[in-house]
């Protein structure tokens, strides 16, 4: 289906005028698209923790923003009182979400940024961290755009791809991940057929990627999580495309929970399967999966979240981790900015770095 080229939203953008950061509500689409605009530190905060912005990079760009209007705010100023305002809104912000490795990647880089500003008025200080947080968006930018260039050397015009959760234009800073191909291809006349996950319990499956690729005009088929593997046996999907929250040294992925069962079956039906990374996603200092932090989020998201009355026993058990680990072994290749890592990943994702 021929289709116009991704129109795309900022999910993320900075009106530095009135010190606002404006974020595109994720927890109100498919239904609503509407815009807040955040001035305090806690909004920033509380928008990451309940996903109103997310998807790795989307975090990075945010907290990016939120760290410099966090101290922009500030009175400070000497360098140290200042570094230490801006410190307080780091930790801050860091406490958010701990499985995303962009959040910290981001908020890192503008530390390293004030460090090098040593010396400098406060004034200064603040505009260097500015620019940086806009580097940190432009660059994803571009990272992402070469990440669908490179995905698309391993995509056939006409195929099925099937994806899970939301690694798309909203969750970056343009053209997503895993969708970036798409949009991509698209742009070519490539003619996907994309099969979207609902991806409980929080459905970017259903309310995010769904809704991206239709706005999109790309042809896109919503199914159920456990609808993966009929749609693999039937031969509809030749390949899965997925993005990431954090990747280890060895090629361990973690991304969205119910990830890694779509790996197994993907290596059960022969199909490749790809996890869409950053280099800003690639954490060499986790040595495998293990060393990832996986979210624990509340019950109520998968027993009322989505329905006028609960679905389970009242106080029931649960068990919500937002995230899992798929194995190296399972993954074909990961798709950075830089190319495509395949195993052994160790060797092959450290080169992606140089
Ligand atoms: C392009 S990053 C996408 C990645 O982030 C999502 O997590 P969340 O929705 O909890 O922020 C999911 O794991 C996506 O694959």
């Amino acid at each position: 289906m021929m289709g116009k080229p991704v129109d795309v939203i900022q999910s993320v953008r900075l009106d530095d005028e009135n010190d606002t950061l404006i974020l595109l509500d994720q927890t109100v689409l498919p239904n609503e698209k509407n815009f807040l605009h955040l001035k305090e530190l806690k909004d920033i905060w509380e928008a990451i923790y309940h996903l109103k912005v997310r998807g790795a990079p989307a975090i990075g760009i945010a907290a990016a923003y939120g760290v410099y209007l966090g101290t922009k705010q500030s009175a400070a100023v000497s360098y140290e009182e200042l570094y230490m305002d801006f410190q307080k809104a780091k930790e801050y912000l860091a406490s958010s979400r701990p499985t995303a490795v962009n959040l910290f990647w981001a908020l890192d880089r503008m530390e390293a940024r004030f460090l090098k500003e040593e010396g400098k008025a406060a004034a200064e200080i603040k505009q260097a961290l500015k620019v940086e947080a806009e580097k940190i968006r432009a660059e994803d930018e571009k990272v992402c755009e070469s990440i669908g260039q490179h995905a698309l050397s391993v995509l056939e015009p006409g195929w099925g791809i099937l994806t899970h959760c939301n690694a798309g234009t909203i969750a970056t800073a343009k053209y997503g991940t895993a969708l970036a191909p798409i949009y991509l291809g698209q742009e070519k006349g490539y003619d996907f057929k994309v099969y979207a996950d609902e991806t409980r319990p929080l459905l970017q499956g259903a309310r995010l990627t769904a809704w991206e690729l239709e706005e999109a005009g790309v042809d896109v088929t919503l199914i159920c999580d456990n609808m993966a593997s009929i749609v693999m046996k039937e031969g509809k999907i030749q390949a899965v495309l997925v993005g990431c929250d954090r990747v280890a040294a060895n090629g361990d992925a973690a991304n969205k929970i119910g990830t890694s069962g779509v790996a197994i079956l993907a290596k059960h039906y022969k199909i490749p399967f790809y996890v869409c990374a950053p280099l800003s996603t690639v954490d060499l200092a986790c040595k495998t999966g293990d060393d990832i932090h996986i979210e624990l989020r509340d019950s109520e998201e998968i027993t009322s979240k989505w329905y006028e009355k609960p679905m389970a026993p009242e106080g029931v058990q649960t068990y919500n981790p937002a995230f899992d680990v798929t194995d190296h072994d399972l993954i074909t290749g990961i798709i950075t900015e830089n190319g495509i890592a395949y195993a052994p990943f160790t060797e092959s994702l450290s080169k992606m770095f140089k």
